[in-house]
């Protein structure tokens, strides 16, 4: 794993630092004073209880919504009122909990049209996809074994395939933090430990970070190197999964429910 870079003062250079947030919808409050940081190189389990605020916080993060206070630095900027339409190119990428994937397009075409979607009609993208663009797509389709899927209609795919589809298309344009949401969900139990498999990979042959929001406790814990537990909108605990796994008010609130 990438180790974080230690700067002369003993300090650590964040890749992604979120400070003080807070997040409204109308009364409720999705998120309250949530300080989160993700390390270079880190694989970061983001889990809590229904509704405890963990998309709300993806979304945040990637810019989809607006924060009612607190701030946000990526790679040593300030994001927090940057578009999400350009968080791609700073080089972050999301996936959502429910898969987002052209059905009539086939699994090389989806792939090629995750590069950029700013401004530009899917049909003019994938005209004007560039050779490197190509060859970037076979490789990740070679890295999560889906060549052979890769002239198939993406309706046509599995739950699990559709998600490794999104996998790939979060990493085309060479991100070096993405984040999954639901990454394991309606994947097969088979499925789930290829996958795993290619986050692994993506990771070391990549340096990527990962936020991965999971309920698959199991999944989560093995793949993670740092757990954050969501409960009621605020971080109820940060830690290695040992540390989560033994903490009496993670296991009152989430794990032992
Ligand atoms: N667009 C929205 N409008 C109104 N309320 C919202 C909206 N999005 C989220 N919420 C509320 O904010 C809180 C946090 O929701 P969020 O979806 O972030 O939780 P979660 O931890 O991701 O839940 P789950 O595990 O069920 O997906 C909940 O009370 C939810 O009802």
């Amino acid at each position: 794993m990438a180790t974080p870079v230690i700067q002369g003062s003993g300090t650590t250079t964040a890749l992604l630092t979120a400070t003080g947030i807070e997040k409204r919808f109308g009364g409720v409050r999705a998120l309250q004073d949530v300080d989160f940081r993700v390390e270079p190189g880190e694989i970061v389990g983001l889990v809590g209880p229904n509704g405890s605020g963990k998309s709300t916080l993806l979304a945040c993060l990637s810019r989809a919504h607006d924060v009612d206070a607190g701030t946000i630095r990526f790679d040593d900027r300030d994001i927090t009122r940057t578009r999400a339409k350009v968080m791609a190119r700073r080089g972050m990428t999301r996936t959502f909990q429910n898969v987002k994937v052209f059905p009539e397009l086939t699994v090389r075409e989806n792939a090629l049209l995750a590069r950029q979607w700013d401004g530009v009609k899917p049909w003019q993208l994938l005209a004007a996809a560039d050779p490197a663009t190509g060859e970037r797509v076979d490789h990740l389709l070679e890295l999560t074994e889906m060549t052979r899927l890769a002239g198939e209609f993406a309706g046509n795919l599995s739950g699990g395939q559709k998600r490794l589809l999104e996998l790939v298309m979060a990493l085309v344009s060479k991100p070096r933090l993405v984040l999954l949401d639901e990454a394991s969900s309606g994947v097969n139990p088979t499925l789930i430990e290829s996958l795993k498999g290619y986050i692994r990979l993506l990771h070391e042959q990549e340096g990527v970070s990962f936020v991965i929001v999971e309920h698959n406790i199991g999944f989560i814990f093995s793949l993670a190197s740092r757990i954050v537990v969501l409960d009621g909108g605020r971080v109820l605990a940060d830690g290695s999964p040992d540390d989560i796994r033994h903490n009496q008010e993670v296991i009152d609130a989430y794990l032992g429910a």
